[in-house]
């Protein structure tokens, strides 16, 4: 059997000494190792009380029910950065950027808890990650240390706590795959440069939205209901687990869309998914991953963010297919 590569040794590879890149992978590192007690946490969840459950009455920065779980996953991470050059740590749960290191090089912006709806239903959530380097002499406001386009991302990369639970990282050379050891606590690389598929027939979409879609994503979704007979000439399958690193983990593993579009509902103009730390660490995955994302028609990378809990319409996965969705708008 060859040799096991685990996420220590491939970072030290990666790094090389190098201490701009010794400070992403200790970043990584440690965000990878909260992760761990974080899963614990989801499956300990039933037998916790409370954890599962809503915390108070306002809803989090994005607007959505905040769950107990959803804020302790924060705590979690923030925590572990705190050894780590990470100056500022944006995330879904906090109004504004959270101060982290004084001298720190780096911003982080995270999802803690994506798909957390789905908690109390034992599907997998998990976590998400976007690193930018941080310079106090540019990014003279700290405020808009991460409202900078995705393409600045130096990393990314989300957990997702599943069956098993399974980093997928970037570091801008290629996507890698990680598999948690639970016998041995190391994280072990299992798939190399991941490459998702150019073509697929699956789609993964709400479609109990449908009535919502503007024209272009209802003709889309349509001709695929009407499979071999249809435009399309194929027969497609659907999938929808509604926890965004369970939906991105099996377009890594077998291709894919995921789709999720602006809509005519109050507050759902721009979709659902939130710029900083969702869209950008998926379409920087995605990229490296030979795979396309956006926005139905922009390149995600590409977008300037205008607000730290921006929504954006977002499209992802096998690229011949988010290049057809394009063609429909
Ligand atoms: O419930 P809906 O509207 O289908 O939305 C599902 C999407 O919303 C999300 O749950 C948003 O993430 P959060 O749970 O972090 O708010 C995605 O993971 C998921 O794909
Ligand atoms: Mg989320
Ligand atoms: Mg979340």
């Amino acid at each position: 059997m060859s040799e096991l590569v685990t996420l220590k040794t491939f970072l030290g590879t990666w790094a090389g000494g190098d201490a701009g890149r010794t400070a992403i992978a200790d970043t990584v590192t440690a965000i990878a190792r909260a992760g761990v007690g974080i899963a614990d946490l989801v499956a300990r969840g039933p037998l916790e009380e409370g954890l599962a459950s809503i915390r108070g009455t306002d809803p989090n920065a994005g607007g959505d029910a905040q769950k107990e779980l959803d804020v302790v996953a924060e705590e979690r991470i923030l925590d572990a950065l705190k050894p780590t050059p990470t100056a500022f740590l944006a995330s879904e749960e906090s109004e504004t950027l959270i101060p982290v290191n004084a001298d720190g090089r780096l911003v982080v912006a995270v999802d803690p808890l994506d798909g957390s709806s789905n908690i109390d239903t034992n599907v997998s959530v998990g976590t998400i990650y976007s690193i930018m380097p941080y310079d106090p002499a540019v990014n003279t406001d700290p405020a808009t240390a991460v409202m900078r386009p995705g393409s600045n991302q130096v990393a990314a990369g989300f957990l997702a706590y599943g069956p098993a639970t399974i980093l997928v990282a970037t570091f801008g050379e290629g996507t890698q795959v990680f598999v948690h050891d639970r016998q041995t606590g190391e994280f072990v690389l299992a798939r190399t440069d991941v490459e998702i598929p150019a073509e697929t027939k699956e789609y993964g979409v709400n479609q109990s939205n449908m009535r919502h879609w503007h024209e272009p994503m209802r003709r889309y979704v349509e001709d695929c209901l009407a499979g071999k007979d249809g435009p399309r000439a194929k027969d497609f399958n659907m999938r929808w687990v509604g926890s965004m690193v369970a939906d991105a983990f099996r377009i890594f593993t077998r291709g894919g869309v995921y789709v999720y579009t602006g809509d005519k509902r109050k507050g759902y103009e721009n979709g659902r998914l939130r710029l900083i730390y969702e869209a950008f660490p998926l379409a920087f995955l995605v990229e490296q991953a030979k795979g396309a994302a956006t926005d139905g028609k922009t390149r995600i990378l590409d977008i300037e963010p205008t607000h730290i809990h921006q929504r954006i319409p977002l499209v992802f996965g096998s690229r011949a297919e988010v290049e057809k969705i394009a063609s429909y708008y």
